[in-house]
């Protein structure tokens, strides 16, 4: 505990041992490092994580190899609630079209938006995953749901070490959750694949993630993840085998006021030289918070967090300089409708079909040209 306090600006993402928690002797090594990573890098890489990955892993390429009509059978637009098939070239990040293909899936959940009774339009974004027919890819759905919950858990522990990171009680941020019928959370099975251009191809481009926390599992042995730094440079984020990264999102930050950083962070598609072979292949778990929550009314009380801490918030600043401009409406809107804008800003395509009012107050010209809808 007695070493210096590292510098906050950052040139590679530090590394934690989840497997340090288990003892009492090595547990505040942990929290100490803890510390550094949420308020100065917003991003880490946790080790020794007991979840098995590798049953998930072997699935993946399969589930790209599906018949075109095998995925068009379970497209996203398909799905109010922004879950299922996303095409190559259908996704959209600031402005660009992000050049990857991906499946989206969730926890299990009811909607509980219900037609004609005008419920808020953002109580639709959750709801049922559509999965792949069963006998095309036996086991698979099994083998995601089971990941799913397997993550869900490890997030809710990681949340309970973040709060003790900042000197609170294990449940401060529990606030922000539903009751457990009442969330779900998201995973996606992402495909990029190799360019031949000089290594600027935007696999997605810049942005923040919108809940509390990410666990990105990196499932190929391409580079391509950059986060950005407090100058503003990109650093690498190149695939650790056996480690999850994990980062923070919009929401986790508006609700610890900055002590938690978001981050911003791309990816820049494969090439030749980017040090794998074939596709890169990713499955981000994005941990939300309740719909409702309305982060203006849940503001923590930063005078329960010790002075030394937002001493450390305070020696990096609260602005770094970054190319990501969204999620910007946690000021004034419940956190489901934040996470639906910024659904209808990446997938313009199902947002028309499923969300045409909010559809035409953000894009009032019509859907992108550059956007190859379905
Ligand atoms: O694929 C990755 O490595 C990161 C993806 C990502 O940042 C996202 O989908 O939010
Ligand atoms: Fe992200």
């Amino acid at each position: 505990m007695s070493s210096p306090s590292p510098s906050p600006n950052f040139s590679s993402v530090p590394i934690l041992d989840y497997s340090q928690i288990l003892s009492p002797t090595t547990k505040p090594h942990f929290i100490h490092h803890l510390q550094h990573a949420l308020i100065n890098v917003g991003f880490l890489y946790l080790s020794n994580v007991p979840i098995d990955t590798s049953a998930l892993t072997a699935c993946i390429p399969g589930l790209f190899a599906l018949p075109q009509d095998a995925k068009d059978d379970i497209r996203m637009s398909n799905s109010k609630h922004f879950l299922g098939y996303s095409k190559l070239g259908a996704e959209f990040t600031k402005g660009r079209t992000d050049w990857r293909e991906q499946f989206d899936f969730a926890t299990p959940h009811v909607s509980r938006g219900i037609d004609g009774r005008g419920d808020p339009d953002y109580w639709y974004l959750w709801g049922p995953s559509q999965w792949p027919d069963e006998s095309l890819l036996p086991g698979f759905k099994a083998t995601m749901e089971r990941y799913l919950l397997d993550v869900q858990q490890l997030s809710y522990d990681f949340i309970g070490l973040l709060a003790e990171a900042f000197g609170l009680p294990p449940e401060a941020l529990k606030q922000y959750y539903d009751t457990d019928e009442r969330m779900q959370h998201r995973g996606k099975i992402v495909r990029y694949p190799q360019t031949e251009t000089d290594g600027e191809g935007q696999g997605v481009g810049p942005h923040y993630d919108a809940g509390f926390l990410t666990f990105l599992l990196q499932a190929s042995d391409h580079k391509g993840l950059q986060v950005q730094n407090l100058s503003g440079d990109w650093i690498d984020v190149p695939p650790i085998p056996g480690t999850f990264v994990v980062n923070i999102g919009k929401a986790l930050e508006f609700a610890t006021q900055g002590l938690a950083r978001a981050t911003s962070h791309r990816v820049l598609s494969p090439t030749p030289a980017s040090g794998g072979t074939g596709p890169r292949y990713s499955v981000p778990f994005f941990q939300n918070i309740g719909l409702d929550t309305k982060l203006t009314e849940h503001v923590l009380e930063c005078t329960c967090v010790p002075p030394e801490i937002l001493k450390l918030r305070d020696a990096r600043g609260r602005v770094g300089a970054t190319d990501s401009v969204n999620f910007t409406e946690f000021d004034r809107e419940p956190s489901g409708r934040v996470n639906l804008i910024g659904r209808v800003k990446s997938h313009p395509d199902v947002a028309e079909r499923h969300y045409p009012e909010l559809f035409k107050q953000i894009f009032p010209n019509g859907v992108p040209k550059e956007v190859s809808a379905y």
